[in-house]
């Protein structure tokens, strides 16, 4: 077995958790065994921490992997799949480890299952460092749907950091991709978005969008921004924007006005946009696998590190080269990633 093992460094390039959720996301489809060592080396808490848990347990549970290493703080995974059995489950990740991260996990696993499976998962929506559930919704899915990725997501409730509480069924259908061809933005004008808060006042949420409504109208762009108010475990507030494939977002914190929430995300935002390419830098790396399998080509605004690694680690289950090249045309100023 261990000859055919691929064997992945946990510490490439950016060296985080994505390589962990790409690597047995891609196992399992691929029915390729691998091995990771050095997870998160760079990264203050070492290992895997319980959303990596979280992620790899429910692949486990789709597969019937034999998995060694699956713990909090581990350095070394190993992962070995049988075939992908669709099944329904839950999966608590136990804090407020990121919902939307156990979901990038489980995307890939579409193009490989004959029936549909759903999992409810528990745990943090709207976290830092990771993409909040409305962008999930309206970014990612929607994009990856029109590309051939059949999902259905329904937020139940929000969670924060620290106590999460954040509940979300998210299912899964067969899927077959499409060849990519999405280059530049529309430069559609319509800006939607939520702002919200969790057991906040609702004030805080009408200046966020006040403010978002505000710096849009002076860019001639045609803001549709919702409120939302809820009550729940924990506590916390922000707002997501999208304008068709690009979208960004800002976290509300303790001491941060609300105006400067809505400000950076807007920001954010029209930078993405001035680009004029397709995906934003966060889609950038999320599209990586899909373009792995449905090959083509993509226009992103950025090429991060987090873009790269992703690439090494598709690279080593599916026999594929990804061209980047620098695109300037059209008033764009951004990269291609090509597959052929
Ligand atoms: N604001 C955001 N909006 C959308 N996506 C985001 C945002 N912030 C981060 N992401 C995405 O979340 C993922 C984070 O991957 P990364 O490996 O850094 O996370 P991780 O598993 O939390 O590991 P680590 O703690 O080691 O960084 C990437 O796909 C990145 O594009």
């Amino acid at each position: 077995m261990s000859e055919d093992l691929i064997v992945i460094d946990g510490s490439y390039l950016e060296g985080g958790g994505q390589i962990v959720r790409t690597s047995v996301s891609l196992s399992a489809l691929t029915q390729k065994p691998v091995k990771i060592i050095n997870i998160r080396k760079k990264r203050k808490n070492k290992g895997l921490s319980h959303q990596h848990v979280a992620s790899v347990k429910a692949v486990k549970k789709l597969c019937n992997a034999e998995v060694y290493g699956l713990y909090v703080g581990s350095e070394e995974l190993i992962f070995i799949p049988s075939k992908l059995a669709p099944k329904d489950f839950e999966i608590n990740i136990g804090t407020a480890g990121s919902i939307s991260l156990v979901i990038q996990t489980l995307l890939p696993l579409s193009l490989g299952i004959d029936k549909k499976f759903t999992v409810k998962i528990k745990g943090g929506t709207d976290v830092k460092k990771s993409p909040p559930i409305d962008y999930v919704k309206n970014v990612t899915l929607k994009i990856l749907e029109n590309f051939g990725i059949l999902t259905e997501l329904k937020v139940l409730k929000r969670g924060f950091y620290p106590e999460g509480g954040g509940e979300v069924i998210f299912t899964v259908k067969p899927s077959k991709i499409k060849k990519f061809n999405l280059i530049e933005h529309t430069k559609s004008d319509l800006v939607e978005g939520i702002s919200y808060v969790q057991n906040l006042d609702v004030n805080i949420a009408r200046r966020m969008r006040k403010k978002a409504v505000e710096l849009l109208n002076k860019e001639k762009l045609n803001p549709n921004i919702k409120i939302e108010t809820s009550r729940g475990l924990s506590t916390g507030a922000g707002i997501v924007l999208w304008n068709d494939t690009i979208g960004s977002s800002c976290l509300g914190e303790k001491g941060l006005r609300a105006e400067i929430v809505a400000e950076r995300s807007v920001k954010d935002l029209l930078n993405e946009r001035k680009t004029g390419m397709a995906l934003d830098k966060y889609m950038g790396d999320q599209i990586i696998p899909f373009l792995g399998f449905g090959r083509g080509i993509v226009g992103v605004s950025e090429i991060t590190n987090h873009t790269k690694t992703n690439i090494w680690v598709v690279k080593h289950f599916l026999d594929v080269d990804f061209e980047i090249r620098e695109y300037k045309e059209n008033s764009c100023s951004g990269y291609t990633i090509e597959v052929i």
